[in-house]
């Protein structure tokens, strides 16, 4: 559905006509009538709610805003933490939405896809943008799910700040852990939002004390919390002495009051606060030096008169050097703290000049952009999502990827609205883009305006890399797209009819250049389409989404664990292949060793011994290494890939006019005999576990994970639950949501994560291989 708007000039450009594109409407609006007959539909996806008559003015600065103004920014958390009901607040104040959506009845803005929307939590992450009192912020909506954690990490490398958000029952929760020390790796600044202030057993200390703790953080409190759990009516702002406090009759949380904090209405208070302020300003002071001598200048003796905007800037500059991080209290679901958070975000969190993207200079003024998300889009094709570091974009434009190495023509470009979008003719650095007619780029690919451009940018990024080695790191994070996790879970999956097999095929090359965690393989005995997958829900939303989206109702085999395989012993071995085809005659002979070796990796380490001449490995390296790498993908116990194995090529012999086919299969072959004779070893994922459960069901749920051969590491104390921590086998916790719901009748919560490939014990590999084998044979 498509309406033409009128012409209008924007930052003295003309464009010719606006399109309103209402992207996945018509399928959202159906999706929510059949799940909730009684939600009304009022948020109105279909006629984009309150920004065609009074936010064209704000349409203005969407396109090109100046740079300083442009805030790119993630929410990220513990699954649950309350994310989505936050931007859901946010895009309800900033006048994005109209009324208030809410997870509890699926009718989210960000969480559009039909199956987040039934479950209630957040799969893929769409962007939104919006403008906050003159800032434009680019919203990224990340998901929480440990299945999910690549959405999470794509979404990060294209972000220049994040906030974090917590359950303030919960404090730091195992999801907190893995997705800061994803935020910490790309260098991302952050500010934490202690949400659910309102919940019975909320606790402000509790978790600033976790912060510290677990994320080894430094928080710099902004904020203080009046009241907590059921008292929770609004916050301090430390910084200005002010507080604010949310009208209780208010049904959506936009009449708050802001007053000084007086001695003569809240003494006890306001002496809290003064407190809290000396603290803020002694700990910014040490972390930044700029500040410090201004507050020994002019204010060492009286913090009191120190104003609140000094005090901001030096915060601001702490928090871009990663030094500390601050922290803001509130509750999304009850209304309270969320217009406070987004006025931290612009003051606090750095515009897209501030941070250092050193490989910038490269660029210049030329186009650089990262593709962080494919979305397939039945009318229009593939969509993608694109940061732009440098340069212009347009509709038209010839672009070329240098991942993929090929030129392509981006046929029209949009500003994401969730799931809907507006048309417009170029964007400039700093922006989020999506754009139509790239049909061959995928997620991680990195965009520039052409081959020899791209050339040039490598020539000065080797001249630079050459002189410091931290440019080379930023080049890699940069350019090398995102790093997949191998996949623990697989099953096969049929079509509903052999005729609709390429049908399958087509979906599954759609949703793999969407998502790089899926897997997908032929296995080669059956012939069966396998998909390998991050989890149980990976899986499952998966095979969702090829039913609604592809309309192809699929049959999935049982949920297989992604098992590897070692080898204990060294063997060497030789072998020869001999073939005439045709008329040609093909010959070779391989001696190779392999040996076990200590990498965690299943590419395998490879050496030639002296005598493996030059000439041979210019003609046939490649080839020899195919044939290596085919081999370990699939060991001689089960099939599964084999880890940590070196091969040594002791010698290699040929017919002349031997193919390089002939070789990779001698080599293969003779590899396959090599890992048969050697003492074999079967690996198992093994997960790290986090249960979080109340006293009186933690005895029930220790007892399970012992017959679980779970490996109970600590329990810890959270307020009235305890935690426990520990190792348990991947096999032995499938289907673990449904045991624990029935366990402790739905109070406890887990969080899994891989931690490593454990050797499996004798008794337990034999029985394993027994099931596999369907005999009782001894291996
Ligand atoms: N008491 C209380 N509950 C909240 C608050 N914010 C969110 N919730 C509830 O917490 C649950 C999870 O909220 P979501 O917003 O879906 O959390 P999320 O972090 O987006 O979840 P995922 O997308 O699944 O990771 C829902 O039942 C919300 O109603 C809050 O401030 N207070």
């Amino acid at each position: 559905m498509l309406m033409n708007f009128r012409i209008f000039t924007v930052n003295h450009q003309k464009i010719s006509s606006l399109h309103m594109n209402n992207m996945c409407c018509c399928k959202i609006i159906a999706s929510l009538k059949r799940l909730k007959p009684n939600i009304p539909v009022g948020r109105n996806y279909g006629s984009l709610p309150g920004l065609i008559e009074n936010d064209i003015k704000s349409l203005r600065s969407i396109i090109n805003p100046p740079i300083a103004k442009i805030r790119n920014i993630g929410i990220m958390a513990h699954i649950d933490a309350g994310k989505t009901t936050t931007t859901e607040r946010i895009l309800y104040y900033s006048g994005y939405t109209r009324s208030l959506g809410d997870v509890d009845d699926g009718d989210t803005v960000t969480d559009f896809m039909a199956q987040e929307r039934e479950r209630g939590i957040t799969i893929q992450s769409a962007a939104v943008t919006f403008d906050w009192k003159g800032y434009r912020i680019n919203l990224i909506d990340t998901p929480g799910h440990v299945d999910f954690t690549l959405e999470v990490e794509r979404c990060l490398r294209v972000l220049d700040g994040a906030v974090a958000v917590f359950d303030a029952s919960a404090g730091v929760e195992a999801q907190t852990l893995t997705v800061w020390r994803q935020a910490d790796k790309h260098k991302i600044p952050r500010i934490c939002f202690l949400n659910k202030m309102d919940k019975t057993g909320a606790s402000f200390n509790y978790s600033v004390e976790t912060i510290r703790e677990k994320l080894k953080a430094k928080p710099l409190l902004l904020q203080l919390p009046i009241g907590e759990a059921k008292t929770f009516r609004g916050v301090v702002d430390v910084v200005s002495k002010e507080k604010l406090i949310w009208n209780p009759n208010s049904d959506d949380g936009k009449d708050f009051e802001r007053k000084p904090l007086l001695e003569m209405n809240d003494p006890e208070l306001l002496k809290k606060t003064i407190e809290a302020r000396n603290t803020l300003i002694e700990q910014v002071a040490d972390l930044d030096d700029e500040f410090a001598g201004f507050v020994l200048e002019e204010f060492s003796e009286n913090f009191d008169s120190l104003p609140a905007e000094k005090l901001q800037t030096a915060i601001h500059r702490v928090t871009l050097a990663q030094t500390a991080v601050p922290v803001l209290c509130g509750s999304a679901l009850k209304n309270k703290g969320v217009q406070p958070l987004l006025d931290a975000i612009t003051m606090y969190l750095p515009s897209p000049e501030e941070r250092n993207y050193e490989f910038l200079q490269w660029y210049k003024d030329d186009l650089c952009a990262l593709a962080f998300k494919v979305l397939h889009d039945k009318q229009r094709g593939p969509l993608v999502f694109m940061r732009i570091y440098s340069g212009t974009i347009k509709s038209q434009l010839a672009i070329h990827n240098i991942n993929g190495n090929c030129t392509e023509r981006i046929s029209r470009l949009l500003l994401p609205f969730a799931d809907q979008h507006i048309e417009i003719p170029s964007l400039t650095a700093g922006n989020i883009a999506l754009t139509v007619g790239l049909k061959r780029t995928v997620t991680g690919d990195t965009i520039v305006s052409s081959k020899s451009s791209a050339l040039a940018a490598a020539r000065r990024a080797k001249r630079e890399g050459e002189k410091d080695r931290k440019n080379r790191e930023v080049e890699t994070l940069l350019l090398a797209g995102v790093e997949v996790p191998e996949p623990v879970f697989f099953c096969t999956i049929e079509p509903p009819s052999v005729a609709k097999q390429p049908d399958l095929d087509h979906a599954l090359k759609c949703l793999q250049r969407e998502d790089p965690s899926l897997k997908v393989r032929l296995d080669p005995d059956s012939g069966q389409t396998v998909l390998c997958g991050m989890g149980e829900l990976h899986i499952e939303i998966i095979h969702d989404r090829i039913k609604r989206e592809y309309g192809l109702d699929t049959y999935l085999g049982p949920l297989q664990v992604a098992y590897r395989e070692t080898i204990l012993s060294a063997v060497r071995v030789t072998d020869t292949l001999d073939k005439t085809l045709g008329d040609k005659q093909h010959l070779v002979t391989v001696d190779l060793e392999v040996k076990p070796t200590q990498s965690s990796s299943v590419t395998p380490v490879i050496e030639y011994a002296e005598d493996i001449s030059e000439d041979i490995l210019k003609t046939s390296q490649e080839a020899i290494e195919n044939g290596i790498h085919m081999a370990c993908l699939q060991g001689p116990l089960l099939g599964s890939p084999v880890q940590d194995v070196t091969v040594t090529l002791h010698s290699l012999i040929t017919h002349p006019g031997t193919s390089t086919t002939m070789i990779s299969a001698c080599v293969s072959r003779c590899i396959q005999k090599a890992l048969k004779k050697a003492d074999k070893q079967v690996l198992e994922p093994l997960m790290n576990l986090e249960v979080t459960v109340t006293r009186e069901y933690l005895s029930p749920v220790l007892a399970d994970l012992a017959q679980r051969r779970g490996n109970i590491q600590e329990i810890q104390t959270r307020q009235d639950n305890r935690v426990v921590i520990g190792f348990v086998p991947l096999a032995e916790i499938m289907g673990y949501s449904t045991v624990l719901r029935t366990l402790t009748s739905g109070s406890a919560t887990f969080a899994l994560e891989l931690s490593t490939y454990q050797a499996m014990n004798p008794q337990d590999q034999r029985t394993l291989l027994n099931q596999r084998s369907g005999s009782t044979k001894v291996f």
